[in-house]
């Protein structure tokens, strides 16, 4: 077992689907996994391998922000070999042209967070990017199966509460689409160890509008996301 993850040598697939909700994870490899079977329970953290169309698949709960989604990024990757993540989350929209339940893909991710300036002695301002043969995969997988799938940038924020005027009105006018916490944590861990990652996410708040989703709306299209993300992590 690593520090964080419960598992034995062998028991994480190379592929591995990563939401923040360690429920969402139970729901995911109970709803589309066949013989899924928990291999952590650590910190309630919940992890699960089965399989999906034949091939081994894990599902890994990661925890809200992006120091705890850091750890298992980490631990996953160098301590189990995990080669392929993706992220399926959900993200406040903060342009009125998305819509609640819509699905957007993550090509790059602007944050807040200090975590790269550390890295890189406040030198640099490293762009975490998407790994795009996934990206291309899920974009493939969304119009196979008619999911409309907006591909763009989203904010990864530090805090979940911004009490800062104007603030997304200035991150729309950049191009940003929407605003989630763990995704420039992911793509850069993945990229210093040679992994591949991308980040989908499900539109569950509305932040021009204040629209939020029901909890049954909520399930519904994380079903669109979940089955993408399964297609793109088995490609
Ligand atoms: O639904 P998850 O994957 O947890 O993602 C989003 O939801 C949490 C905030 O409610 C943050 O983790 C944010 O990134
Ligand atoms: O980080 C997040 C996730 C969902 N909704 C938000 O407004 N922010």
């Amino acid at each position: 077992m690593s520090t964080h993850i419960g598992a034995k040598p062998g028991e994480i697939a190379e592929r591995v689907l990563m939401p923040g909700d360690p429920l969402r994870a139970k729901w995911i490899a109970e709803t589309f996994l066949e013989g899924a079977t928990c291999y952590s329970t650590v910190r309630n953290m919940f992890g699960f391998t089965g399989t999906y169309q034949g091939v081994r698949v894990s599902v890994q709960g990661s925890g809200m922000g992006m120091p705890s989604a850091s750890i298992y990024t980490h631990e996953l990757i160098n301590e189990y070999g995990v080669n392929t993540l993706i992220r399926v989350g959900s993200c406040g929209a903060i342009t009125e042209d998305i819509g609640l339940r819509d699905v957007i893909a993550a090509i790059g991710a602007s944050t807040d967070s200090n975590m790269n300036r550390f890295r890189f002695d406040g030198l640099v301002d490293y762009a975490p990017v998407a790994d795009f043969a996934l990206l291309r995969s899920a974009v493939d997988a969304a119009e196979a199966r008619g999911i409309p799938m907006r591909v763009g940038p989203v904010f990864a924020a530090d805090a979940f509460y911004i009490e800062k005027e104007g603030f997304y009105d200035r991150l729309a006018d950049y191009g940003v689409l929407a605003v989630e916490m763990e995704t420039a944590a992911l793509y850069t861990i993945a990229a210093r160890y040679r992994a591949r990652a991308l980040t989908i996410l499900t539109v569950s708040d509305q932040l021009r509008t204040l629209q939020h989703a029901s909890a049954d709306e909520r399930q519904q299209t994380f079903s669109q996301m979940v089955e993408v993300a399964l297609d793109a992590v088995i490609s």
